[in-house]
């Protein structure tokens, strides 16, 4: 796996090189007059003692500790903005590839568990991004550069410092421990927004089933579970981070006494000893920083992983409509489909079947699970069907760009979903350009009465899945966006469930009108809906059983027969 974080990782650093290249030389450059300064210190003690003046050296030091600080500033900005840029990057790509995610994919996926890879994974690429390459660099040519330079100043002394800092190399043995100790944190925090993103979407119904203790026990849980990876990992590299400052203070302790001793028996003079001191201090930073960046590299890997398999999820193709847009109905033919959800799901239609001319409207009918919803969702192709062919006024509809397939299908699904936003964002969201239709279409939907009942009007807000709005209203809004695309193609999925009698028999004569300009396919489970329909296709676990009009059907179905006795009359009270 670090192998192929590690390409993931240039793959997302890679655009951003020329900055990476200037943050990383200015850092050397700090790292370089930082190295310069003992050597200063050096020749002003030993100026000292020889009675010679000082205050050339101490402007020096001045100007090398401000341009220090200067271009160590600069660096880091440089270095900093670009991990925001790399974070930024790697959100956008996961957005767009979330966005055009299959539907099976997505089916299997928790909508918490993929927001927190887009919002805190990515962020956590950020210290990985800068610190792992531009560190690695400059602190390994620091920590050399030091060596060389304590090396220049006393072999001796340095031997003993090397001694001990092989104490340090404990670090590398609890690197791997941080990586499945940030793994877990990150998988918990996941699983975290995931049970929160339930219960957050579901609260009526968590506090309708008085749910909220159990729930709220599994979201500790998680959280719990979360800070445990936290704590795991903060104790790896608490401990990585402080043995390399460990080994350099015991070194110190040592050269102290060694190196006084070397000072008495005149090996060295007291200005090299003070020297070599502010050096192994100088071995610090870079030894700390480098066990932060096998640390952080680790935590970064995982969170890697956790987008790269978002990334790698299958995705649909993105091309813009190619075809001008047209306006009259299309016809659909299903030819002997055969579909199931998942390979290891058992088969939902067993070659289904059917042709519908254009124009007109047709009802699908038949017991729950028969397989209705389906219909539609491989019309959009949501799915594709693992046998047969669907047509679109003749054409496969697998050869067609899918962009094209689906401005030609206004879909209103079965809950009728509303997004949070304003009524007017709702209503133009398939439509954005047919603002001044609104009016029109207000009216047929029987929505305008809303409209001006509301202080705010179009502006309102309608809450998250539109929980401000009857179950009633949100059906028309729906019906009202889907109008709006004027679709060749209208797909309406049980709309009338929650409509009055007076709204159902409103939307009724909206769809007669639509069939003139629309193939309308209904989902019905109203009699008074579906006795206005052309044609009607009963349809029975997976299997177009019968086909035909209300009369027709009543006396030549007897599952019809039965269902038009039954629940289509039970649902029309
Ligand atoms: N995304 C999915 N993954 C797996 N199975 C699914 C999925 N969606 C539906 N199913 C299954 O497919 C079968 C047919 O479902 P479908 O929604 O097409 O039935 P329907 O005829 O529309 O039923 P209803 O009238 O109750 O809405 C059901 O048994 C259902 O459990």
């Amino acid at each position: 796996m670090a192998d192929g974080a590690w390409r993931d990782l240039l793959g997302y650093i890679r655009p951003f090189r020329t900055s990476l290249l200037l943050g990383g030389l200015l850092s050397l450059a700090t790292a370089a007059t930082g190295l310069a300064l003992p050597m200063v210190v050096r020749g002003l003690i030993e100026g000292l003692g020889a009675d010679r003046g000082i205050v050339g050296l101490l402007v020096l030091m001045t100007v090398l500790v401000v341009f220090n600080a200067a271009i160590g500033a600069l660096g880091s900005f440089i270095l900093e903005r670009t991990a925001e840029s790399v974070v930024l990057v790697a959100r956008q790509r996961l957005v767009s590839q979330l966005l055009w995610l299959r539907v099976p994919a997505l089916d299997e996926r928790e909508p918490g568990d993929l927001m927190s890879r887009v919002s805190a994974d990515t962020t956590l690429l950020r210290e990985v991004s800068t610190q792992s390459l531009v560190s690695v660099v400059t602190n390994a040519v620091t920590l050399l550069a030091t060596v060389v330079l304590m090396a220049s100043l006393d072999p001796v002394l340095l031997a003993v410092t090397l001694a001990a800092l092989i104490l340090a190399q404990v670090v590398v043995g609890v690197v791997p421990r941080i990586r499945r100790a940030a793994k877990q944190a990150q998988e918990s925090v996941g699983t975290m927004s995931a049970a929160l993103e339930r219960v957050l979407g579901n609260l009526r119904t968590v506090k309708a089933s008085t749910a909220e203790e159990r729930e709220s026990a599994h979201l500790h849980a998680a959280a719990t579970d979360a800070w445990r990876g936290g704590v795991r990992a903060a104790k790896w590299q608490a401990i990585a981070g402080n043995m390399g400052g460990l080994a350099i203070q015991l070194s110190f302790i040592v050269v102290l006494g060694l190196g006084g001793a070397r000072v008495v028996s005149g090996a060295i003079n007291v200005g090299t000893l003070v020297a070599f001191l502010l050096y192994l201090f100088y071995l610090m930073p870079p030894m700390r920083q480098l066990a932060n960046v096998a640390a952080q590299y680790q935590v970064g890997a995982a969170a890697i992983a956790r987008i790269r398999e978002i990334e790698s999820l299958p995705a649909e193709p993105r091309d813009p409509p190619t075809a001008a847009p047209v306006r009259t109905p299309a016809a659909v033919t299903f030819e002997e489909v055969h579909f199931r959800y998942r390979p290891d799901l058992p088969e939902i239609h067993h070659g289904v079947g059917f042709t519908i001319p254009a124009g007109g409207m047709t009802a699908f009918v038949g017991p729950s699970g028969a397989g209705k919803t389906t219909v539609f969702s491989l019309i959009e192709r949501f799915y594709d069907p693992t046998a047969g062919r669907i047509l679109l006024d003749g054409q496969d509809i697998q050869t067609l760009p899918l962009a094209d397939l689906r401005t030609a299908i206004g879909y209103v699904e079965q809950d009728a979903p509303v997004l949070s936003g304003t009524l007017r964002e709702n209503l133009l969201f398939g439509a954005p350009e047919a603002e001044r239709e609104l009016a029109e279409v207000l009216a047929l939907t029987r929505l305008d009465a809303l409209v001006n009942r509301l202080p705010d009007g179009l502006e309102t807000p309608v809450g998250h899945r539109g929980v401000k709005l009857s179950g009633g209203e949100r059906q028309r809004v729906a019906i009202a966006r889907a109008l709006l695309r004027h679709p060749r193609l209208l797909l309406l999925d049980e709309v009338t469930s929650q409509l009055d009698a007076v709204n159902e028999a409103a939307l009724r004569e909206t769809i007669a009108d639509v069939t003139h300009t629309t193939t309308v396919l209904v989902v019905a489970h109203r009699l008074s809906t579906v006795t206005m329909a052309d044609r009607i296709v009963v349809m029975d676990t997976g299997k177009v059983r019968a086909i035909g009009t209300h009369d027709q059907l009543l006396t030549q179905d007897p599952l019809y027969a039965e269902l038009a006795a039954t629940q289509l009359l039970a649902a029309a009270d």
